[in-house]
Order: structure tokens, then C-alpha cells, then sequence
């Protein structure tokens, strides 16, 4: 038997826009994805990757389907159900989005205290011994303004994974990055999934990093139109 899925999506539809504005964006969506997997996203510009992951990460309400988090249904979930989910998720994105008059280490160690309630001394030790992980233990009392941009993404790695979240969510983290930087990266936020049994699910346009997925799925005009595990067209009932 497998584990239960960290994340599961039936039939999922999504629109945009009201009456005759009303445009269909995401077409019959099936996906599920397990503990340690590394999935990565890819499909041109307005294929309705970001509105999708949007809609995994509790950002968004969903409209038409089913969209199960750990088993727990996204589709009709209350405001405060939907805050709860958000909090089991890491995020990165393009830009890393640290507070800039936060040290590196301040940066991890808020993530720590907002999620759970732990004295400060074990915070810091959590957040120093997460910024060791992703190699930054020379960099803790840095601010983002002196880091380079790929230090800057390890930051935001560390903050997004610091409190083991059975999901990351990643768009385009190495986009802003240099090659080198942007394998490092990859590579560090592939290791650490495998040593906590965290999901990714990351969005790219980046083909350098296309073999660290365990499986790459690819979406089309608001289809999911190929998944390299199951190789499956959508349009299947969902049955
Ligand atoms: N808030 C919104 N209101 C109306 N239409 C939107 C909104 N957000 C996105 N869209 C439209 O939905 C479609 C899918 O957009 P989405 O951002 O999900 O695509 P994407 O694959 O992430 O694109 P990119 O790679 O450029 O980020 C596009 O046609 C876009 O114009």
C-alpha cells in the first residue's frame, strides 16, 4: 500500500471573471502526489500553473472538484480551515521575500515562532541548525543585502522547510539565479525533501533542473497534459 497522498485532486475546475467574462482556466484536473516525491510543474506562459498551485496552497477557493490536503477537503473549507493548511505548507518563490532588516537567521526563527510555540532559545537553535543545512552557518547574522541572490534563495529554503512541512510549494525558485546557484539550490531543497519525507511540487521554466523530479507534469492550455510517472493524458473520468 502507498501512504496517503499529501495532496489529492479530483475533476478540479477552475474559472475566472463573472457572467459573460466568465473564462474556464483549468480544465479537469487530476493529480496526486506522495510524502518525498519532488514533482516538478512546467508548460508555457497562461497554462495556469500558478493558478493551480495557488489553489494547492489554500490561496484561492476552489470552485468546481475536489482538492484533498492530507485528506482534508479544500472545496467548501471555512476561512480558518484554509489558514490552518497554509500554515503546513512551505512557499518559495522567485523572489525570496525575506524582510530585509531581519538577519538570515531572524528571517528562519519568525517562521519558527509564528508556527509554534517554543522558547526562544530552542527557536534559534532550530533556525541556525536549519541554516547549516542549506550551508549558510557563516551567514546566520547576515542581512538578505549582503547575501547573494542564491544565498538569499537558501534563506528562504531554510525558512520554508524549517518546521517540516509535509509540502513546499515552490514557483520558479532558481528563475532570479545564475546556474550554478540555481543547481545548488535545487539540489540542497532535493536533499532535504528526501531526509524529511516533504513533497515539492516546484514550477519552472528552467530545463537545467528538470532532472532532480521524481516526475515532471506538464500543463497545457489549463490541461494537464502529460505526467511522466503515469503518462496519462487527462480527461480520464477520475474514477
Ligand atoms: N486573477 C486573474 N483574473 C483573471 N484572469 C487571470 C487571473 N490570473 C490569471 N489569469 C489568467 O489565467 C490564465 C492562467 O494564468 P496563470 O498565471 O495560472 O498561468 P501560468 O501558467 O502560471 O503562467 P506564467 O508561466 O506566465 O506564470 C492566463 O490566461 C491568465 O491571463
Amino acid at each position: 500500500m502507498r501512504q496517503e497522498a499529501v495532496i489529492a485532486i479530483k475533476n478540479l475546475n477552475h474559472y475566472y471573471g463573472k457572467g459573460a467574462l466568465k473564462r474556464q482556466i483549468l480544465f479537469d484536473i487530476n493529480l496526486e502526489i506522495y510524502p518525498g516525491e519532488i514533482v516538478i510543474m512546467t508548460g508555457p506562459s497562461g497554462s495556469g500553473k500558478t493558478t493551480l498551485l495557488s489553489l494547492i496552497g489554500g490561496l484561492r477557493s476552489v470552485q468546481e472538484g475536489s482538492l484533498q490536503f492530507l485528506g482534508v477537503e479544500l472545496a467548501g473549507a471555512s476561512q480558518n480551515k484554509l489558514v490552518q493548511i497554509r500554515r503546513s505548507i512551505g512557499y518559495i518563490f522567485q523572489a525570496h521575500n525575506l524582510l530585509n532588516f531581519l538577519t538570515a537567521r531572524q528571517n528562519v526563527q519568525m517562521a519558527v515562532e509564528l508556527n509554534e510555540h517554543i522558547s526562544q532559545k530552542d527557536a534559534i537553535a532550530k533556525s541556525e541548525a536549519m541554516l547549516t543545512a542549506v550551508g549558510l552557518e557563516n551567514r546566520v547574522d547576515y542581512y538578505p543585502d549582503n547575501l547573494s541572490g542564491g544565498q538569499k534563495q537558501r534563506v528562504a529554503i531554510a525558512r520554508a522547510l524549517v518546521n517540516n512541512p509535509p509540502l513546499v510549494l515552490a514557483d520558479e525558485p532558481t528563475a532570479a539565479l545564475d546556474k550554478q546557484s540555481g543547481r545548488d539550490v535545487v539540489e540542497i531543497m532535493q536533499r532535504l525533501a528526501r531526509d524529511q519525507g516533504t513533497a515539492i511540487l516546484l514550477v519552472t521554466h528552467d530545463n537545467r533542473i528538470l532532472d532532480i523530479a521524481d516526475r515532471i507534469v506538464e500543463m497545457e492550455d489549463g490541461i494537464l497534459a502529460r505526467d511522466s510517472q503515469t503518462a496519462i493524458v487527462s480527461y480520464d473520468s477520475g474514477a
